[in-house]
Formats: structure tokens, C-alpha cells, sequence
């Protein structure tokens, strides 16, 4: 057992530097949070924490160590009056809306050094500790967000009772490369059995960092009650009356007992393990050493389970993959949310009708986006209207799945159905503000439509196309107002993928740009501007992940080899995986592209090509994963017999990327590495853990290797979670 109240924390303090009251991205609890006595109903007080940054909801409280050292004052001084008899309880709750969004991350990621790492896991255990050696009951008032360290302070609480209109509630640490250390792998499991820690402390999080849901926060049993926010405050306070004079007993009924601890614990973390490493392999730490803490967690033995996440937290914290993590985190969180080399968005022009040429795959999924966000009249065409008509059935099913699925109300589905017609008389598309295409991805017939279309519509209004591999340019070479051309490249599943390409051809005025740059985040996207080079970013990016991988098929590594071979890199998936998601013939085309454009650097293989005619090209085992060719494939492709290493394929890989993002940032494709890697990570996947592409090749060295450098990136500030 640590004893926390012999350590000195001197150093950390002094590491984190003086209490602010909050520049832009410091956010510090610390100076405006106070205390206030509140009477009971049944007499006597209870003392109430308040935690507030002073600033509104969109600045969240978050905890760094002088956060804690301050809510460690005020805990102290309480536990004095509740010794002199002057409280009869403490409780915790947060500004409005917010109660807190955790470790305060930006100051935890300074924290380089082994020593200060650890120091800060073990502050968080002696602070939040003081919550339960009060000598009155503690409460907390989870009042809205509560994310990560700040489930933990509910958690070191006796009682905890919660909000139901809590919009985000969430243990997103294994998402960002960490653990939940001050308490939450020990107390979870503890509170609400193995099965629900796992889901809440491990799934969840590698679900794109899915939140709970109050009322399933309430059900698994991290929370005793739960009141609306009209009267939250004053029915905890009451609540807590009743607990304090007997009136309510709180009962847990999903503590897990001893039959639990001995034969389900063990089996589900089996489970969890072996599933874990069948959906994202073992690359990433944070998943495994939080699954080891909640294993261990079945002795119930608190004050040794703190000792555990001590050890975890500092390893992590003193880690590449947490500092990796957080650069992802800031780059999605803020460089998303202010694009590099977007003009002001005042110049945007208004899009009060959208026209959509095509009514396949792409143009059906994003008329329904653009339908549902942005709330104005899409027009779809295609060459029939067989064809139009199937695309309005697909949009039309979707909405009715989303009725069904209550994501929405059935006057919004009604809305959203009738602003989607279909057409086969492009006439009807004059009064467009907004057109763009999703044809075939041929030149001519690319040409053939903007040529259609110009003289229909008004002179300013935006004529966008989706191509994900011509030049946007030469798409637009006969507009008479080449001014309003740009890119707009959404990523299949449309629905999912949260990244627009933006292509900037050299005459896309700023007006045009400006409201490109609207309308993605009206679609709820977020947009990195891109030259009109070929492949933009991710696909370019992709296909050397494609072309490296087909090359060691190629000379007949086996597949189930090659996926192994990419496994360190930490992608969501292996590269045969990959290309069985998109499709083998889009991936052919995209190495075609690719190879088109520079054939001395991208691979070209006719196996890809053959394996696009097949229907089933590879054999996957029960999690997904690729272990082998299928017969078909087998007979079909023409394989070599000189497989390649795994070492030798990965090694490929990392400077083929390295040397290809180099070439790109010099040939300006995008502002900075930041925008390769955001990208990548919300075009490709690649993992928050790997923080995006650029880091991770730095990290491996294979941006020396490739070209005697490495990429720069500025230094973070300001996130939490
Ligand atoms: N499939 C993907 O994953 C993906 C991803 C991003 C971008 N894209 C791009 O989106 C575009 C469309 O791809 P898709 O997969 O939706 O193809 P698709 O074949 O499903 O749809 C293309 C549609 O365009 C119609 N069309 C052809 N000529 C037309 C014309 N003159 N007027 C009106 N309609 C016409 C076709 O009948 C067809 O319905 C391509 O440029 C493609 O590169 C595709």
C-alpha cells in the first residue's frame, strides 16, 4: 500500500508552474471554484464544492496539479470542520452544465520525465483519496460533462448522483493513450462487475470514444440515482439528506460477488483480450495495460489496485504513445476545427439549394447529408430514371432507418423527405446555388456534365466535383467561370467518415473556397484543403500502403504475412483488409492513378486488377481479420516465389510513406505535416495511439532513413479528457 501523504509533490507543482486563472488554453479549476454551506432538510449542513474555472461551458473545468492542490486545501479544511462537528457532509458538483473534462492532458503530456510522471498519478490518488477520509459521507453531483478524472472525483466520492441531461460522460483514456489512474480501473470493476468495466473502461473508447448514455452510466451502477436538470441540484442535496438520516438506503446490486471474481472475471478479460487483439492487433499499450489493471481489480483490494494504476499511468505518461495521442487529440480538436488556409468564412455565399449530378453509390449517400444538415432542397439527376429512381430509394430507406433507429423525430424525416427530388431534366437545376458531381470518374464525361450545366445556373453559384483521382482542373479546363471550381472529395461510407478533401485549383476564388469550407462543417465534417495533385492526400497515401502490400503478394508473401508485416503501424486494419473495404476495383483504380501520375515511385499490379473481378477475393477469420487468399483467388492471381520478410515489407512501407509526405509537403499539397495527419487519421483511420502519420515515421526512423530529416510540428497546449 502507498502511503500518499508521504510523498512530496513539491516537484510536480513546481513542473506545472504557477495557479492561473485560465489563459486561453490553460483552464484551470483552480481560481474560481468555491465552497458554500448548504442546510439540510433535516437539519444541519453540508458543505458544497463547487468546481468553475470562471469561464462559460465552452471552457471546461479541467484538473492539473494545481487544480489538485487547490480542491486538496479545500478537502482539508472541510475534513477539519467535519471533525469539529460543523458539516455533515461534502459534496462536489460543477458549473452549469459542466462538472469537469478531466486530467487537464496539456499539462500531463509536459510532464516528460519519469519522476514527474509518476508524481502526477500518485497526486490524483492522495487528492481524490481525501474524498473518502472526510470523516462526514462525501457526494458528488455529477451535473453534467464528466469525463475521465472527473468520473474519478465521482468515483472517490461515497454517493454519487447524476443529471439525466448529462450530454457527455465518458473514461476516454485508452482512447488517448492512457488509463483511468486515479481510481477508475480499481473502482469500476469494483463497483459495477468485470463485464461492464471492460465495455465502459475499454470498448467504449476504441468505439471512436463512445460516451455512455446517463441512463446506462445509471444501470451499470456507477451512479446510485439520477434526477432531471430542472431540480438536479436540489433533489441531490435532499437525496443526500435521506442518506445521511437513514430515510434511503442506497443499495448496489451490481457489486460483484465472490462467485463473480472467481469464474466470470477471469474468462471475460480472456474474451476481451483475445478480441482486442483480432480487432486492432497489439500495437497499441494503453487497451492491454488497462484490461492487466481491471484482471488484477478481482482481488478487491482498493489501496493495491491504486498502487497498480500508479505504475500503469507513469509507464504511459512517460510514453511515446500517450504524446502521440494528445497531438492527435489537439490536431482533430482544434487545427480541424480551424482549417489551415481557409479565407474568411464572411465571404462564404449562402446555399439555399444544392443540385447533385449522379445518383450512384457517392451522390445518393451525401444528397441525404446534405439534405438532413444543411435543410435545403437537394436536386439529384442521373442518365435515367431507373437510375434516379434508385437513388431516391436508397435515400428514402435510409431515412426510414433512421426514423426507426429514433435518430429523427418523424417531422424532421418527413422535412428531409421532401427536400430530396429527383430529375432527369437538368433545366430544373438553374436556381442551384450549390452543384456537384458524383458521374463516372471519366475525364470526358466529367467535362460533358460541367459543360451541361454552366449554362443552366447562375454565374457565381459553386460547381464542386467528388473526384478522387482526376484533376480537378482539367475537369473544370472548359468552364467559362473556372472561379468557382474546387474539389469537394467525400470518403465512403459518406455517413461515417468525418473528413472533405477541399481541392484548391489555381482559379478557385476565395468566395468559392470560403463557402466549400462552410458547407463541410454544415455537414457536420471537417475539411483539409488540399492542391489539385494527384491522389490529394489520402489516397495518394493510401495507395503506397496498397502498392508496398501488392508488391509482397506479388512475389508471393503470403497474405496473412503481409497483414502482419503492417501490424507495428497500428492501422485499424491490415492492407488486404483495408482494400477488401473499399473494394478491390477502387483500390486498382486508385494504384492506377497513382502509378499514372508517378511511376517511378508507385507499384503497379495486375493481381490487384484480377482480384477486382473476382467476388470473393480473400478469407477472413471470426473478427474480420485476413488470414489467407480465397480459392478463387488462388487460381487466379499470378503469384511469385520469393516471399519478402515482414521486416523488409514494413520497413518498405515507412519510408515509401515518409519519402512520398515529404515529396508532398515540398510540392505544397498542404499547409503542414499537421494536415497529412489529420488525413490520415480521419480519412485512413490511422490511430490516435500512432498520432497520425508523421510522428509515428519520425519515431521509427524512417523519416531519417528516408530522407536524413525529420517532419516538424509545433508544440501543443490546451487539451483535456
Ligand atoms: N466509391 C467510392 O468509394 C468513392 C469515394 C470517393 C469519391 N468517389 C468518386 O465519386 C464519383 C462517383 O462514384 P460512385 O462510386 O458513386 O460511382 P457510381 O457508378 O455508383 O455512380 C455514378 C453515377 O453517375 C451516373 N452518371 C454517369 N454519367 C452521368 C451523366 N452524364 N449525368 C448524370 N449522371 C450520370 C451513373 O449513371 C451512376 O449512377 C467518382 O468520381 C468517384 O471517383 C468514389
Amino acid at each position: 500500500m502507498t502511503d500518499y501523504t508521504a510523498i512530496d509533490f513539491t516537484p510536480l507543482l513546481d513542473a506545472a508552474g504557477p495557479a492561473s486563472d485560465g489563459g486561453r488554453d490553460t483552464g484551470e479549476v483552480v481560481t474560481h471554484s468555491y465552497v458554500r454551506d448548504v442546510a439540510l432538510p433535516s437539519g444541519g449542513v453540508l458543505a458544497l464544492i463547487t468546481l468553475d474555472n470562471g469561464h462559460d461551458h465552452t471552457r471546461p473545468n479541467t484538473l492539473g496539479p494545481r487544480t489538485l492542490q487547490e480542491l486538496g486545501a479545500a478537502l482539508d479544511a472541510l475534513a477539519a470542520r467535519a471533525g469539529s462537528g460543523e458539516i455533515r457532509a461534502v459534496a462536489v458538483t460543477g458549473k452549469p452544465f459542466i462538472f469537469a473534462a478531466g486530467a487537464d492532458l496539456s499539462k500531463v503530456s509536459t510532464l516528460a520525465n519519469e519522476e514527474n510522471a509518476r508524481l502526477m498519478a500518485q497526486y490524483g490518488h492522495f487528492v481524490l483519496g481525501k474524498l473518502g477520509k472526510l470523516g462526514v459521507p462525501s457526494f458528488a453531483f455529477v451535473n453534467g460533462l464528466a469525463l475521465g478524472g472527473a468520473m474519478e472525483i465521482a468515483l472517490n466520492c461515497d454517493y454519487r448522483t447524476l443529471d439525466s441531461s448529462t450530454a457527455a460522460l465518458a473514461f476516454p483514456e485508452v482512447f488517448l493513450g492512457l488509463i483511468p489512474g486515479w481510481g477508475g480501473a480499481t473502482i469500476v470493476p469494483n463497483l459495477v462487475g468485470i463485464e461492464k468495466a471492460i465495455e465502459i473502461i475499454v470498448s467504449n473508447p476504441l468505439k471512436n470514444n463512445r460516451m455512455l448514455k446517463p441512463k446506462d452510466a445509471l444501470d451499470a451502477g456507477l451512479f446510485d440515482v439520477m434526477f432531471g436538470a430542472a431540480s438536479f441540484l436540489e433533489r441531490s442535496v435532499r437525496w443526500a439528506d435521506g442518506v445521511l438520516n437513514g430515510a434511503i438506503t442506497v443499495e448496489r446490486p451490481n457489486v460483484p460477488g465472490k462467485m463473480e471474481r472467481l469464474t466470470k472475471w477471469p474468462i471475460a478479460i480472456k474474451i476481451a483480450r483475445d478480441t482486442l487483439k483480432g480487432r486492432i492487433g497489439t500495437a497499441a499499450k494503453s487497451p492491454y495495460l488497462a484490461l492487466d489493471l481491471l484482471a488484477a481489480a478481482k482481488d478487491g483490494d482498493i489501496a493495491a489496485g491504486f498502487a497498480r494504476e500508479d505504475e500503469a499511468l507513469t509507464s504511459l505518461i512517460s510514453g511515446d504513445q500517450f504524446h502521440a495521442s494528445i497531438y492527435a487529440f489537439d490536431l482533430v480538436q482544434k487545427r480541424a476545427k480551424r482549417p489551415a488556409g481557409a479565407p474568411p468564412k464572411e465571404l462564404a455565399q449562402k446555399v439555399q439549394k444544392v443540385g447533385i449530378i449522379g445518383a450512384g453509390l457517392m451522390a445518393s449517400q451525401f444528397a441525404l447529408l446534405f439534405a438532413r444538415k444543411l435543410r435545403v432542397p437537394v436536386l439529384i439527376t442521373d442518365i435515367d430514371q431507373a437510375r434516379v429512381d434508385k437513388g431516391l430509394d436508397y435515400i428514402r430507406g435510409e431515412i426510414d432507418k433512421m426514423l426507426e433507429k429514433g435518430r429523427l423525430t418523424p417531422d424532421d424525416a418527413n422535412q428531409v423527405r421532401a427536400l430530396v427530388q429527383g430529375t432527369t431534366d437538368k433545366s430544373l437545376y438553374a436556381d442551384c446555388d450549390w452543384v456537384i458531381e458524383a458521374v463516372f470518374e471519366e475525364l470526358g464525361v466529367k467535362q460533358q456534365v460541367f459543360a451541361e450545366i454552366e449554362p443552366i445556373i447562375a454565374e457565381t453559384a459553386i460547381i464542386a466535383t467528388n473526384t478522387s483521382s482526376l484533376s480537378v482542373e482539367n475537369i473544370g479546363a472548359k468552364l467559362a467561370h473556372p472561379e468557382r471550381l474546387v474539389g469537394f472529395h467525400f470518403f465512403n461510407p459518406v455517413a461515417v467518415m468525418p473528413l472533405i478533401e477541399v481541392v484548391k485549383v489555381p482559379t478557385t476564388n476565395e468566395a468559392t473556397l470560403a463557402t466549400a469550407m462552410e458547407v463541410a462543417k454544415r455537414l457536420g465534417k471537417s475539411a483539409v484543403i488540399t492542391a489539385d495533385r494527384p491522389g490529394f492526400v489520402v489516397n495518394r497515401l493510401l495507395a503506397k500502403v496498397f502498392g508496398e502490400a501488392a508488391r509482397a503478394l506479388d512475389d508471393g508473401t503470403p497474405v496473412a504475412a503481409v497483414e502482419r508485416a503492417y501490424a507495428p503501424i497500428g492501422l485499424p486494419m491490415g492492407p488486404f483488409e483495408l482494400i477488401d473495404l473499399v473494394g478491390w476495383k477502387v483500390a486498382a483504380h486508385v494504384q492506377d492513378t497513382m502509378v499514372g501520375a508517378f511511376p517511378d515511385r508507385f507499384y503497379a499490379s495486375e493481381n490487384l486488377h484480377r482480384a477486382a473481378d473476382l467476388e470473393q477475393v480473400v478469407e477472413k477469420d471470426k473478427h474480420g481479420k485476413v488470414v489467407d487468399l480465397s480459392k478463387a483467388a488462388k487460381k487466379a492471381l499470378i503469384l511469385g516465389t520469393s516471399p519478402v520478410a515482414e521486416e523488409e515489407i514494413l520497413r518498405r512501407v515507412q519510408e515509401g510513406l515518409a519519402n512520398e509526405i515529404k515529396l508532398m509537403l515540398d510540392e505544397g499539397v498542404v499547409a503542414a505535416a499537421e494536415d497529412i495527419d489529420l488525413c490520415m487519421i480521419l480519412g485512413a483511420g490511422w490511430p490516435f495511439q500512432a498520432g497520425g502519420a508523421t510522428p509515428y515515421l519520425d519515431r521509427v526512423g524512417a523519416s531519417e532513413r528516408a530522407f536524413g530529416d525529420k517532419f516538424h510540428h509545433p508544440p501543443i497546449a490546451g487539451t483535456h479528457g
